[in-house]
C-alpha cells in the first residue's frame, strides 16, 4: 500500500463503497424543523442514496435546493460523489449546481470523489466545466449578438439624454442622421445589388427632414451615436465629432414634406414578415426605435392618474404633469419604455433525439415552432419555461439552460431562448393557445431546415430565435 491516500482510506474504514448516509443537520424532530429545512434534509438524503428520480423531481420544483448544505457543510453533490452515484452527480451538474463549494473540512465534491476512489466521478467533476457535452443539452459556448435584431450598431449614450443643449446642437448638425417612421413603419430603400432584396434604412440629413422635425405631432427619439471611429475634434471646437442618430415618427404620412433622392424608397408597412427583410446591421436600430415608438403610441397618458405627460430624456421618459402624482415619487416603471420578457424554449426529449414543437392556429399551414410565453410577475426564467410548457403541451420539464436572446419589436418583447429537458413525454395540448404539438426527430428537423417546403413541416425563418435554437441543437449535437 504505497499510495498514502489508499492507506488513509484503509485505516479510516474498509467501507469506501458502503453508503455514507446523510444525517440531519439539527437534532430536531420534524415538528421543530421548518418546511424548508425538511425539504433540504430530504433532498440531501435522496442524493446520498442515489435516488435519481426523486432528486430530479425535487430540483424541478425548487432549483434553489441545488447548493443547499446540511451537516458539516455537505451538499447533495458532495454526498452523491462520496457514495459513487454518478447519475446523481451528472444530474446535479446539468442543473447548474456549484461544484466548487467546500464543506467544513475544506473538501470539494471532486476531492471527496477522489478520496473515496470514485475515479470516474472525480474525472467527470474535474472536466465538467463543459458538463453539457455529457448530457442531452448542447454546449452553451456561443458568441454574443448572433440573433437578428440584436446587433448594436449605435452606442446609446444614455448620459446624453438629459443634456438638452447637446441634443439640440446635434439636431442642428449637418452630420446627424435622421431615420423616419410613419406609424412605427420605417422609411427604407432597396439595395439593388443584392439578389435577395435587402432593405436599408433611408438616412436623411438635417435639411431633408426640417419640416417634419418641427411639426408639433412628430415624436423625436435620440437613438445614440455611431460606434465607428470618428475624426477627432479640433481642440477648443464645440463639435465632439460624434455622429448622432435620431428617429422621427409621424401619424400623418410625411412623404410630401421629406426630401428624398432616387426611387425605390418607401415606408415598410408591416410588421411581419417584412421587418425581417432589413439588413442585419440596421435591424437592431429598428428594434430599438420601434419599441420606444410603440410605447409612446400606447401610453399617451399617465398610467397612474390618467393625466397629461411630457416627453423627456431624448424620448426615453414620459413625465406626468399632474402635481403630486404618485408616478413622480420613487421608482415607477410606468415612466419608461416597456420591455416584456418572453421565454422561448426548445424542449428536448429525455432520449436526446427528439424535440417538442407546436403550432398556433394563426401560423401558416405546416409551420411548427418552439413553444413560447410571457414571463409573469415574480417568476424566474426557469419557472416560466416549466409553466408555459406544461400549460401549452402538458409536458413536464427538468433542467433549463439559457442559450441566447433576441429583441422582438412586435411591439417590445425580449425573447429569452432556452433549451429544456423534458421529464415526461405525453402531450396534452391546450387548445386555446396551441393547435398541435408533437415530438419531432432530429432527422425530421434537419429535413425541415434543409428541404424547406418538401419536408413534413417547416420552421419559422432564420431571423426568428426559434429557428436559431433548433439549428443550434442540430449543429452541436449532430451525429450525422
Ligand atoms: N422570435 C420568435 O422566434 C418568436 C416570437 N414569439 C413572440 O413571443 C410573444 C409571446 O408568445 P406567446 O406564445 O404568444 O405567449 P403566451 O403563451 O404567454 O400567450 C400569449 C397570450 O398571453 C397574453 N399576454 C399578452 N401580453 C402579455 C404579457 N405581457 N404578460 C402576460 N400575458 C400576456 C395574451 O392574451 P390576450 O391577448 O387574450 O390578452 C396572449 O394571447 C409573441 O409576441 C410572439 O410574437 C413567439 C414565438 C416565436
Ligand atoms: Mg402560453
Ligand atoms: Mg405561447
Ligand atoms: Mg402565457
Ligand atoms: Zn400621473
Amino acid at each position: 500500500m504505497s499510495d498514502p491516500l489508499s492507506l488513509v482510506r484503509f485505516l479510516l474504514t474498509e467501507s469506501s463503497h458502503v453508503t455514507y448516509y446523510h444525517l440531519p443537520v439539527k437534532n430536531m424532530t420534524s415538528v421543530q424543523m421548518s418546511a424548508k429545512d425538511e425539504m433540504v434534509e430530504q433532498f440531501l438524503d435522496c442524493a446520498s442514496r442515489g435516488d435519481l428520480a426523486k432528486v430530479s423531481t425535487m430540483i424541478s420544483h425548487s432549483s434553489q435546493l441545488l447548493n443547499e448544505s446540511g451537516r458539516q457543510g455537505w451538499t447533495a453533490l458532495m454526498l452523491a460523489a462520496r457514495n459513487g452515484h454518478f447519475d446523481v452527480v451528472k444530474a446535479l451538474l446539468l442543473n447548474g449546481c456549484n461544484k466548487d463549494l467546500v464543506n467544513k473540512s475544506g473538501q470539494t465534491a471532486h476531492g471527496i470523489a477522489k478520496f473515496w476512489g470514485h475515479r470516474h466521478i472525480a474525472r467527470f467533476l474535474a472536466s465538467s466545466g463543459d458538463v453539457a457535452h455529457h448530457g442531452i443539452l448542447p454546449s452553451n459556448k456561443l458568441t454574443e449578438n448572433e440573433t437578428y435584431f440584436s446587433r448594436e450598431y449605435l452606442n446609446r449614450m444614455s448620459d446624453k439624454r438629459t443634456d438638452l443643449e447637446w441634443l439640440s446642437a446635434k439636431q442642428s448638425s449637418s452630420e446627424t442622421v435622421f431615420i423616419v417612421f410613419h406609424n412605427s413603419d420605417p422609411f427604407v430603400t432597396a439595395e439593388p445589388e443584392d439578389i435577395q432584396p435587402k432593405l436599408k434604412l433611408y438616412r436623411f440629413g438635417r435639411d431633408s427632414v426640417k419640416e417634419v422635425l418641427h411639426q408639433s405631432d412628430t415624436m423625436v427619439i435620440f437613438l445614440g451615436v455611431e460606434k465607428q471611429e470618428c475624426s477627432p475634434s479640433s481642440p477648443g471646437s464645440k463639435e465632439d465629432g460624434l455622429i448622432a442618430w435620431f428617429a422621427l415618427n409621424t401619424k400623418k404620412n410625411p412623404t410630401e414634406s421629406l426630401k428624398v433622392t432616387g426611387s425605390d424608397s418607401f415606408f415598410l408597412s408591416g410588421p411581419m414578415p417584412r421587418l425581417l427583410m432589413l439588413n442585419e446591421d440596421e435591424a437592431g436600430i429598428v428594434a430599438q426605435a420601434r419599441s420606444v415608438l410603440a410605447w409612446h403610441s400606447r401610453y399617451s397618458f399617465c398610467p397612474t392618474c390618467g393625466g397629461k405627460t411630457k416627453v423627456d430624456e431624448g424620448g426615453y421618459k414620459r413625465t406626468c404633469l399632474t402635481e403630486g402624482c404618485r408616478s413622480l415619487q420613487g421608482i415607477h416603471n410606468t415612466c419608461y419604455p416597456r420591455v416584456d420578457p418572453v421565454v422561448i424554449m426548445l424542449v428536448l426529449h429525455p432520449d436526446g433525439n427528439q424535440c417538442l414543437l407546436g403550432r398556433k392556429k394563426a401560423f401558416p399551414p405546416g409551420m411548427f415552432s418552439c413553444l413560447a410565453g410571457f414571463i409573469e410577475p415574480g417568476e424566474t426564467i426557469e419557472n416560466a419555461v416549466r409553466r408555459e410548457v406544461l400549460e401549452e403541451s402538458g409536458v413536464t420539464v427538468g433542467p433549463v439552460q439559457y442559450v441566447s436572446c433576441q429583441p422582438w419589436p412586435m411591439p417590445s418583447s425580449l425573447m429569452i431562448g432556452c433549451f429544456a429537458v423534458a421529464t415526461s413525454t405525453d402531450i396534452k395540448v391546450d387548445e386555446n393557445e396551441i393547435e398541435d404539438a408533437r415530438w419531432f426527430t432530429r432527422q425530421e428537423v434537419i429535413d425541415a431546415l434543409v428541404k424547406g417546403d418538401q419536408a413534413v413541416f417547416f420552421m419559422p425563418p432564420r431571423q426568428a430565435i426559434a429557428h436559431y435554437l433548433v439549428k443550434h441543437w442540430i449543429g452541436i449535437n449532430s451525429n450525422l
